[in-house]
């Protein structure tokens, strides 16, 4: 790569949205060629800090310097123009398009006809100068996670950046691909080519990576060193303050009847061009099931036909043994509840408020659950939000507060508040723990298992293992479409899982 990476600075960043401070007074230094952790619990800031850098928000004050000079970022192409380049947790790869055809069109400069013979010599004597590939001609929607996201950062690359965000750029990637992907980050960094800012709630990479880290705590800079200078603790305390994190409630009592049951139940997959088959899936009174499995494996399929989004081909779903197909009144008359993946797009209603979220599932519901359309009294709502944000500790400004602006955790926190409140005998929840810091994830945790331990039916369908081997009773795995093992959590060999979820096991 020809141009050296930049370094940059961010001074006494202030960003006030209304009266509420959500960045004080923040400064940050990364020198050219460094990886730097930026880390903070839900809601610490991070977010707003790198989008004040990348343009999308305009600090209320502060400075911002590139190599030196002082760089006023209008909009994100102002950003691009100086190297700056940033990078997601969920990718914004066209999945139709080949890695070739995302990297061309990636470009703002793209002619209306494109030569692809000379764009694709172009693109080869770019990857020359790369140390790493990823397959240029397959349909990205083909490629496992960890080759999308290296795809992601050569775009930015491609594109110019030489000073990457990576925003939690991990969290769909197993631990191997994680390591992959980081690793060759890494690499350029330390020959020079690249400067990394990296979110992350991953203590495990950071300490594995990064050079420095600074840590926010509620907007405001909370330490910063070396990360070989600090421990695990030492950053902890950082984040967290004097807070520290409880143990988990302890799992009790023993699983009773079935409340949910498949049988030999199909439906299509999102291709269209394969099946997802459960032949005999059951979730108890008192239960957590865990789902284990890489994404991409009928998951998302498996959700859908639980949410009644997808038909059965063939089959049968039951809940506390009756035919259920997923209705809202089924779901209400057998007290289903669902925490989907990203609940700020599938569980809420962003433009809302706090309140007016919390108290969604009681819109249609009636005073008692009768179907009449009873609107709940402003003042009642109001009351049920404070207690609702007061036990699930959601971090806002207050019940009024849009809920497209709270931190991704804390949205998180509001929709399992709601969904876990009033008389749940079937929770189905996926992804649960996404993008969460380890204390929200713990709370989030530590609730499900209260869940269970009240009676109530579990079933966890989760890309990450160690959070089903913590929670779940039984353990099964989903590969290719398809439940190809199950065990006794407390049975599982982590390392058998992992064989199973690859479809590697016999
Ligand atoms: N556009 C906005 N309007 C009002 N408040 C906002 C806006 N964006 C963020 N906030 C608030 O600023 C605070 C910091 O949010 P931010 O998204 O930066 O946190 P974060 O550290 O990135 O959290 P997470 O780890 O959950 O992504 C939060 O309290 C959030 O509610």
């Amino acid at each position: 790569m020809s141009a050296p990476a930049p370094s940059l600075e961010a001074v006494g960043m202030t960003m006030r949205f209304g009266d509420f401070t959500a960045l004080d007074n923040v400064s940050l230094s990364v020198p050219p060629g460094s990886f730097h952790a930026l880390l903070g619990e839900n809601g610490a800031g991070k977010s707003t800090l790198v989008k004040c850098i990348m343009g999308f928000y305009h600090a209320t004050s502060g400075a911002l310097l590139v190599d030196y000079r002082e760089a006023r970022i209008q909009d994100p192409r102002d950003a691009q123009a100086l190297g700056l380049g940033m990078v997601y947790q969920h990718f914004t790869l066209v999945p139709s398009l080949s890695a070739a055809e995302n990297l061309v069109i990636s470009r703002g400069d793209t002619p209306a006809l494109i030569n692809w013979a000379a764009e694709r010599a172009r693109l080869e004597a770019f990857l020359a100068g790369m140390p790493f590939r990823v397959p240029l001609d397959r349909p990205v929607s083909s490629l496992a996670a960890g080759e999308k996201q290296k795809l992601e950062i050569l775009k930015q690359l491609y594109l110019g950046s030489r000073f990457l965000i990576l925003d939690e750029p991990t969290s769909v990637l197993t631990p191997d691909e994680a390591d992959e992907v980081l690793g060759h980050v890494k690499a350029l960094t330390v020959s020079g080519a690249l400067s990394v800012l990296m979110i992350s709630h991953k203590f495990r990479e950071v300490r594995a990576f990064a050079d420095d880290v600074t840590v926010l705590r509620r907007g405001a800079l909370a330490g910063r060193g070396r990360v070989a200078e600090l421990t695990n603790e030492d950053m902890a305390a950082m984040m967290m303050g004097k807070a520290q994190i409880g143990s988990a409630p302890p799992r009790t009592g023993t699983p009773g009847d079935a409340v949910l049951e498949l049988r030999g139940a199909r439906a299509r997959d999102r291709s269209g061009f394969k099946e997802i088959g459960i032949e005999d899936l059951k979730v108890r009174a008192g239960e957590i099931v865990g789902v284990a499995g890489i994404s991409g494996n009928g998951q998302v399929e498996l959700m859908e036909v639980l949410t009644g989004q997808r038909r059965l081909l063939s089959g049968a779903m039951t809940v506390q043994g009756a035919p259920y197909a997923a209705t809202r009144a089924q779901a209400r008359r057998h007290r289903v509840r669902y925490l989907p993946e990203e609940p700020l797009h599938n569980a809420c209603a962003p433009h809302m408020s706090v309140a007016e979220n919390l108290a969604l599932r009681d819109f249609d519901s009636g005073r008692n659950g009768t179907g009449g359309r009873i609107f709940l009294g402003r003042a009642r709502m109001a009351r049920r939000a404070e207690e609702l944000i007061r036990s699930f500790d959601i971090r806002t400004r207050g019940p009024q507060a849009q809920i497209r602006d709270l931190s991704g955790g804390n949205v998180q926190r509001a929709a399992l508040a709601r969904e876990l409140s009033g008389d749940v005998a079937l929770l189905v929840v996926a992804n649960p723990c996404f993008g969460l810091d380890f204390s929200a994830a713990r709370a989030i945790r530590d609730r499900l298992m209260q869940a269970r331990n009240d009676g109530v039916a579990v079933l966890l369908i989760s890309e990450d293992l160690d959070e089903i081997l913590e929670l779940a009773d039984r353990v099964l795995v989903m590969s290719d479409g398809h439940i190809t093992h199950e065990a006794r959590a407390d049975q599982a060999k982590p390392a058998e899982l992992g064989r199973y979820m690859a479809g590697h096991a016999a």
